[in-house]
């Protein structure tokens, strides 16, 4: 599916217009401060339910205003099965709204509201390529965990409410490591519980963790890039695996009463990337580490793309972090891939830079003025 229509209320400097995008790519060029960004920041509201720039949902919502909506509409994107007669028609509308003051979110899947974020996010997978993707490598465990349980989420339908419940149970039996007085035996309850929880969230992982190891592999091979000999991309579960979790919550009861909190288990895994066995954050250049996220990145739309699903990746800014190569290599692939794709430039784009073999494919390309977007 393919995001084709999209229309704001009170978001950032962002002005309604009536614009449909392509199912395919999407070309936004207009000055420095126009609204490009923005544009994409809206998209992300409805696959991500956040800003994928800031954390707070208050720097969203228009100066002066309370409360911001975004509304979406998908229609079957690519999909070789449907015909000429299905393509445009609206398969799913999706919104979602935020009071800043009062501090509610509102989510609608087709007219109907709904509770979860994840009833709204799994109809649009949003993958961001930023200026800040580059975390991913050079940053901490949790921009790895959240680079692959995005992946997770939407290949393991069960993913998102059994970590729901993990959270939970997390801060529960936080709370009672906490507890001066430790309660041993209300420790085995929730210790049971954290477990399990834990080991399926592993499980989940594991098994998208593999096929994205796989369809990375695969990429690398073709893309024949000369550093690849050497790099290991390893999934660590957040505890040592030769013995369970509950034998290694046990074992290190004092250590983790001492701390106040959970110290083994999910919220530690990490997707550890090494090259001839040291990490890459510290190994490789840093025109290196933005090739191998490119990389991966692309990996993640193979392993959506396998399962049928489309992904719609937001590129921004991405002329000031990739040569030309690079943005050709990315382009070309993810036209491969049939993902939807939206970039932004400062200057009208190059067509010919991002396909060099002449093989464009169907594009749109928008200005953007003032937060105003304007098909050309
Ligand atoms: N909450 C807000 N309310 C109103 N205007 C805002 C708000 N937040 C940001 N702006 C303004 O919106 C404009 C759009 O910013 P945006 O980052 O989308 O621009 P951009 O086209 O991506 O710029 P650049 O090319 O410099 O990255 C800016 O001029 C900014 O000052």
């Amino acid at each position: 599916m393919a995001l084709v229509k999209i229309q704001t209320e009170n978001f950032r400097n962002l002005v309604p217009a009536p614009v449909s995008f392509s199912p395919s790519f999407n070309l936004l060029y207009g000055a420095n401060g126009s609204g490009k960004t923005s544009v994409l920041e809206a998209i992300g509201y409805l696959g991500l339910g956040r800003s994928f720039r800031v954390n707070r949902h208050q720097a969203v919502v228009r100066h002066g205003e309370q409360r911001f909506t975004v509304f979406g509409g998908l229609d079957h994107g690519l999909k070789e099965d449907v015909g000429v007669e299905g393509a445009g028609d609206l398969v799913h509308r999706l919104g979602i709204s935020r009071d800043v003051v009062q501090k509610e979110t509102a989510l609608r899947v087709d007219g109907e509201g709904v509770r979860s974020l994840s009833a709204l996010a799994v109809h649009l997978p949003v993958s961001v390529i930023d200026p800040g993707v580059f975390d991913v490598v050079a940053g901490g465990p949790g921009k790895r965990r959240q680079f692959l349980d995005w992946a997770v989420f939407h290949v393991e339908p069960s993913f998102a409410s059994t970590w729901q419940q993990c959270q939970r149970v997390t801060s529960q039996r936080n709370q009672t490591l906490r507890n001066g007085r430790l309660d041993e035996s209300l420790m085995r309850v929730w210790d049971q519980q954290y477990a399990l929880l834990s080991e399926r969230i592993n499980e989940c992982r594991a098994t998208t963790f593999a096929r994205f190891k796989t369809a990375f592999e695969a990429l690398v091979r073709e893309v024949e890039v000369g550093w690849t000999d050497g790099l290991k991309l390893e999934f660590y579960p957040g505890w040592d695996t030769t013995q369970s979790l509950m034998e290694v919550l046990v074992s290190h009861r004092e250590q983790e009463r001492k701390m106040g909190h959970t110290l083994y288990g999910p919220n530690r895994a990490d997707i550890r990337l090494k090259f001839q066995g040291r990490p890459v954050a510290e190994t490789f250049s840093r025109g290196q580490q933005k090739t191998l996220v490119i990389l991966m990145k692309i990996a993640q739309g193979m392993v959506l793309s396998e399962l049928g699903k489309q992904v719609t990746f937001l590129l921004d800014d991405i002329n000031a972090e990739l040569d030309e190569g690079h943005r050709a290599m990315l382009a070309s692939r993810l036209q491969a891939l049939g993902c939807q794709v939206f970039i932004t430039s400062i200057e009208p784009p190059l067509v010919g830079q991002l396909w060099p073999n002449g093989k464009a494919p169907e594009y749109r390309l928008f200005h953007v003025e003032h937060g105003k977007l304007t098909e050309e």
